[in-house]
């Protein structure tokens, strides 16, 4: 069934007064008649939300039986190993396809080099095993860059105020490997370094994983919208300077297409531009230019933006979600990332 909003006003056939029966302009053309009902906007309807559109990111914390709110992601918790098996097979039940898996790592365990990231046993790692092996038909994406390990907040190694590319490859390509070992399917590079997508795909080969795909953060802006996300992984207070020097700048669009065009030709077997909603216009651009499985991440800020303001009443909460996602699909994303997929499936499973 079609999306439903509000009290209906609909316009209606058979018999009118007079008033109504008898239009004063005379137009050949009225674009209304095809709004006339729900019927009518169903038959013509360009775009349409599904549960198979949807990627749920969760975050993964240390613990047993935790689920911890996180503030500024109002109605998105940490969880514990346990319970993200338990938001796994919700997933499973709303039908959506795949998830994705972020993890707030103790300060303690984040050093310089965030070597907590090639930890056969991260939490990313005992998440994936445990969910696989309850799930085995659930899809699993695990993010690629050193940010949620790193003392410094950094998606790469800092020598002297600088981050290096080629190093910092060489270890991501180490950590997508323990994630693969781990049971993951999609490998989602979002560190932005370059070349790196051409040297995991190598690596994923090399050591047996052909089938593993990648989902490449291809197009990822420096964005104050991150902001509400580096909470939720603990590196908000532990990030020093920006980040922009690896991550686009956001005044940028062409490069979008490169960037894109590097990673599709390095192996990228679907590409993705994050921030979404203040991005649409690149997520056109690269889905009319490339023609590849195309992804939009709706980032944490854009969360917190319309859940807050729901929150506050000033907005209608589920409207204002389900309108942000079908402008991904008529933007030309395949689908989206988006911390709204298990509110999002349950509204579209219940027809609403
Ligand atoms: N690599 C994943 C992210 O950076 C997510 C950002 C967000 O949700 O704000
Ligand atoms: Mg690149």
């Amino acid at each position: 069934m079609a999306i439903k909003f509000g009290r209906p006003i609909e316009l209606r056939d058979g018999p009118r007064d007079a008033a109504t029966a008898a239009p004063s302009l005379d137009l050949t053309t009225r674009m209304r008649r095809n709004r006339k009902s729900e019927w009518a906007r169903r038959l013509v309807r360009e775009n349409v939300l599904t549960t198979d559109d949807l990627i749920w990111p969760l975050f993964v914390v240390d613990g047993n039986n935790l689920r911890a709110p996180i503030a500024s992601m109002p109605g998105v918790d940490r969880l514990s190993v346990d319970q993200c098996v338990r938001d796994a097979e919700r997933a499973m039940k709303l039908d959506i396809p795949c998830i994705a898996l972020f993890p707030y790592t103790e300060p303690s365990l984040r050093d310089e080099t965030g070597s907590e990231a090639l930890n056969a046993n991260n939490l990313v790692c005992q998440s994936v095993r445990a969910i696989k092996k309850e799930f085995p038909d659930l899809g699993v994406l695990c993010d690629v860059a050193l940010d949620p390990f790193t003392s410094h907040g950094h998606d790469g190694l800092l020598q002297d105020g600088r981050i290096l590319n080629d190093e910092t490859v060489a270890i991501l390509v180490r950590q997508a490997l323990v994630q693969a070992e781990a049971g993951c399917d999609i490998i989602a590079p979002s560190d932005m370094m370059d070349g790196r997508v051409g040297a995991i795909r190598n690596g994923l080969d090399n050591a047996g994983f052909g089938d593993v795909q990648i989902m490449a953060y291809a197009a990822k802006y420096a964005s104050a919208f991150y902001g509400p996300f580096r909470d939720a992984i603990g590196s908000a207070k532990t990030l020093t300077g920006d980040k922009r020097t690896y991550q686009m700048d956001s005044a940028n669009s062409d490069e979008a297409l490169r960037e894109v065009e590097l990673d599709i030709a390095e192996g990228a077997d679907m590409v993705m531009v994050k921030p979404g909603m203040p991005y649409l216009d690149i997520v056109r651009r690269v889905k009319d230019t490339f023609a590849m499985p195309t992804f939009a991440y709706q980032v944490s800020g854009e969360y917190a933006m319309i859940a807050g303001a729901a929150n506050n009443g000033w907005i209608d909460g589920e409207r204002a979600m389900m309108e942000s996602l079908v402008a991904f699909k008529r933007a030309g994303a395949d689908g989206v990332l988006t911390y709204f997929a298990p509110a999002a499936a349950e509204k579209l499973k219940a027809g609403r």
